[in-house]
């Protein structure tokens, strides 16, 4: 008390504001400063403990540090480049470098000529045509996945790849909505010859449209790409011949063929819409008369039942006056064109066949002599609706695809009735194998 009296008014100056101010700013600064110096402390510790590349500033010492970007190295580098290019002695250093510029050259060019690896599903890939594009894909090294009723395609077709990493089989029938995922889809499930798909006109409908829809909606929740496998029967009995992808063609909507016909322009048209609608990438093709192994003893089209018939020396079936004309390309022709359709930019239909254009009746007088057998060739009741001419244009697939048929249908058929040779042998004792579950199924659903 004795001391704020006596020194209580001398000490008054202290407490004026602006002498305040001054004191609560230094006071400020020497705590920020304190604290600045134990952040940065603790940084350079921090930076420390992560190692060498842990902090920027440790790297960027290391980069100073390094011989690379040290004058000395670079003059001399320097200099032997200028030796190199001026023709002089390369230093066995250089040697070293430019043997491994080489090899890294040759590793980029390996990997660009490498196919992308894709994970495609062909819907039918235990048929006919999707068990060969099944191998070819399978070959290339993507990881295949096949959708396949069995209704007409065949486990032996696909059995060579069982119990392969890359392949996988499942048994369901599209007509359902199936859940997987995939990239690419090959859309070929359905029966495709005449007989076949008359057999139940209802089932290849639904096959074609509802399982049409669920593999677009497959599509679009994925993401994948699909293929649609259309058909020379969309031009119908052709009034344009050779037919270009412009002809709309000419269809009776309610004769036999109509189920199959109408079911492939509808599918076409689901397709397009998708593609408007969802944004779906498409890709149609038009394909033509195939023929090749794999194709069912009771397949029932013009192929089989001529070399069968040749084969066991029966008589061969021509039905009408014969004169009709059909183009047939071999399969693994067919195959290399969905696969670089599927890969192209081209999201129109394209046709895929072999321009090779002859009479039935030749055909058959073709096969018979093949085969060697001089099976009588008879005429039998014109089938209805039965198309008179048909052979593609493929302008665009030659264009577009760079694609074109190269196997030569006398080639194809020697195959193909070897193929059939094989298969008489294998079910001669065997009654069981030539009877017709596909068909009997395809009327139980
Ligand atoms: O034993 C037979 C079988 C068929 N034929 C005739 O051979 C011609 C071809 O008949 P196919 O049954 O092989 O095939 P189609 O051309 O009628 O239909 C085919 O067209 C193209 C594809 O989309 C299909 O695979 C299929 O529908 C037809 O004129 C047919 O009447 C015979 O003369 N004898």
């Amino acid at each position: 008390m004795v001391f704020l009296r006596t020194y209580g008014k001398k000490l008054k100056w202290l407490f004026n504001a602006p002498v305040m101010i001054l004191l609560s700013v230094a006071f400020c600064f020497a705590v920020l400063k304190w604290h600045g110096g134990a952040d940065s402390a603790w940084l350079n510790d921090y930076s420390n403990s992560l190692g060498a590349d842990g902090g920027f500033s440790v790297s960027a010492k290391r980069i100073e540090e390094t011989p690379f970007f040290d004058e000395k190295s670079n003059l001399l580098f320097e200099e032997k480049s200028k030796n190199f290019k001026e023709g002089n002695k390369i230093e066995p250093d250089v040697a070293e470098i430019l043997d491994k510029i080489n090899h890294l050259e040759k590793k980029i060019k390996n990997l660009e000529a490498r196919t992308v690896k894709t994970y495609p599903d062909i819907t039918g890939g235990a048929g006919f045509v999707g068990s060969h594009l099944v191998d070819r894909l399978l070959l290339e090294g993507h990881e295949v996945m096949v959708v396949d009723n069995f209704f007409t395609g065949r486990k032996r077709n696909v059995e060579h790849w069982i119990g392969h990493e890359n392949f996988e089989l499942i048994n369901h029938d599209i007509v359902n909505p199936i859940f997987i995922e995939v990239d690419q889809i090959y859309h070929l499930a359905s029966p495709a010859s005449p007989p076949h798909y008359m057999y139940n006109p209802v089932k290849t409908i639904k096959t074609n449209t509802v399982g049409t829809i669920n593999i677009l909606g497959l599509a679009k929740r994925v993401g994948a790409r699909v293929l649609i496998a259309s058909t020379s029967e969309v031009y119908g009995d052709p009034e344009i011949h050779p037919q270009p992808e412009s002809y709309w063609g000419h269809v009776n909507p309610i004769g036999p063929r109509a189920c199959y016909d109408e079911a492939k322009r509808v599918a076409e048209t689901l397709a397009y819409a998708y593609e408007k609608q969802e944004n779906i990438e498409v890709r149609v093709a038009r394909i033509f008369n195939t023929y090749g192994p794999r194709m069912h003893m009771d397949d029932g089209r013009v192929v089989s039942n001529f070399v069968l018939q040749a084969l066991q020396g029966k008589d061969i079936t021509v039905y009408g006056h014969g004169k009709q004309t059909r183009s047939f390309q071999y399969v693994t022709d067919l195959v290399d064109g969905l696969i670089r359709l599927m890969n192209s930019n081209h999201s129109l239909p394209v046709n895929l066949g072999n321009p090779d254009e002859h009479t039935i009746d030749e055909f058959a007088i073709i096969i018979n002599n093949l085969v060697n057998k001089n099976s009588k060739i008879v005429h039998k009741p014109a089938v209805e609706d039965d198309p008179q001419k048909r052979k593609p244009d493929i302008t665009k697939a030659k264009n577009i695809l760079g694609w074109e048929p190269k196997v030569l249908l006398k080639i194809g058929l020697e195959e193909t009735i070897k193929y059939f040779r094989g298969e008489l042998q294998r079910t001669k004792h065997t009654e069981r194998n030539v009877q017709k579950p596909t068909l009997h199924s395809i009327n139980e659903i």
